[in-house]
């Protein structure tokens, strides 16, 4: 089985790695280069730094949250996903959906006491990507309610320095730089110039990032964190290449604000988590 599916539509092409099931690669028609960011050092063993690495089911650490349930309490960093080998179940040239369960992966259970069945799908058109994560809570559980966080770490390739983010005035976010404080959005836009780690709560369905990108989100997404580590961390980072933290900005719809309880047996589709970005200018 190859370890990464191309997907085609026209003139556009996308990869996507089965680990992690992370789309490392998205060139929309008219681009001559990917708009997804990925780093040129590469450590063994560790998720990308780049594309879009899933996180499940949990955002950060632990220690970032008052209301992790014991449930999630040995939860590694950011969660399982984008560190495990996922599997293609269905593949049609624009589209790939890949899965990764406790059926193929038991041993998950031993820090996450549930049965669960997670289905990505990529679908790739001329000018858009549109990922959907679907999360299914297996009546076979021991636990009647699942808890978790879902999100999509977009890396895009922007310059870190420049580029603004527009749909985001007016609402609150939690600055992780300054412990979790909950400020309020008083500018139009929003920039990376300095290091930024913060957790927007709500904002428009659509948001604007830098001249090109459109990110939309679905209202099961009802959270985006933005985040740059800036010179300092990100030239200590050890996957990432000197001054690689000023190619990117993340802009990272996501449930993890707050976790999503899924009742036993309950599927939550179409679709719990879907993430659309597309290309809107240059096209
Ligand atoms: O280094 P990683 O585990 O991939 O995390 C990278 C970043 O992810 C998110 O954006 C978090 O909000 C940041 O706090 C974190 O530094």
């Amino acid at each position: 089985m190859e370890d990464v599916v191309s997907l085609e539509a026209g003139s556009a092409t996308a990869q996507v790695a089965l680990y992690g099931s992370t789309v490392i690669a998205w060139r929309p028609k008219k681009s001559t280069e990917s708009l997804l960011f990925m780093s040129k050092k590469d450590v063994a063993g560790k998720p990308y730094r780049g594309g879009i690495p899933l996180v499940f089911p949990l955002f950060g650490a632990v220690s970032d949250h008052s209301d992790v349930p014991q449930t999630l309490s040995k939860a590694p960093r950011h969660g399982f996903a984008r560190d495990r080998r996922w599997k293609t179940i269905d593949f049609n040239g624009d589209r790939v959906t890949m899965s990764l369960t406790t059926q193929d992966y038991p041993e998950l259970r031993d820090g996450y006491p549930f049965d669960f069945e997670l289905h990505h799908s990529i679908l790739l058109t001329e000018t858009a990507l549109e990922c959907t994560l679907k999360v299914k809570h297996l009546s076979s559980s021991q636990n009647d309610e699942m808890a978790f966080h879902a999100l999509f770490h977009n890396y895009l390739a922007l310059p870190s320095q420049s580029t603004k983010v527009a749909g985001l005035q007016g609402r609150s976010y939690r600055d992780k730089l300054q412990g979790g404080k909950v400020l309020q959005e008083s500018q139009d836009t929003c920039s990376y110039v300095e290091p930024k780690d913060s957790v927007y709560l709500g904002g428009a369905p659509t948001l604007r990032i830098g001249e090109a990108i459109e990110l939309k989100r679905s209202e099961t997404l009802p959270d985006t964190t933005l985040w740059n580590p800036g010179k300092e961390a990100g030239d200590g980072m050890s996957d990432l290449h000197n001054g690689g933290w000023k190619e990117f900005v993340c802009a990272e719809p996501g449930h993890v604000a707050s976790f999503v309880h899924l009742a036993k047996g309950q599927e939550v589709c179409p679709p719990l988590c879907a993430s659309r970005v597309l290309l809107l200018l240059g096209c």
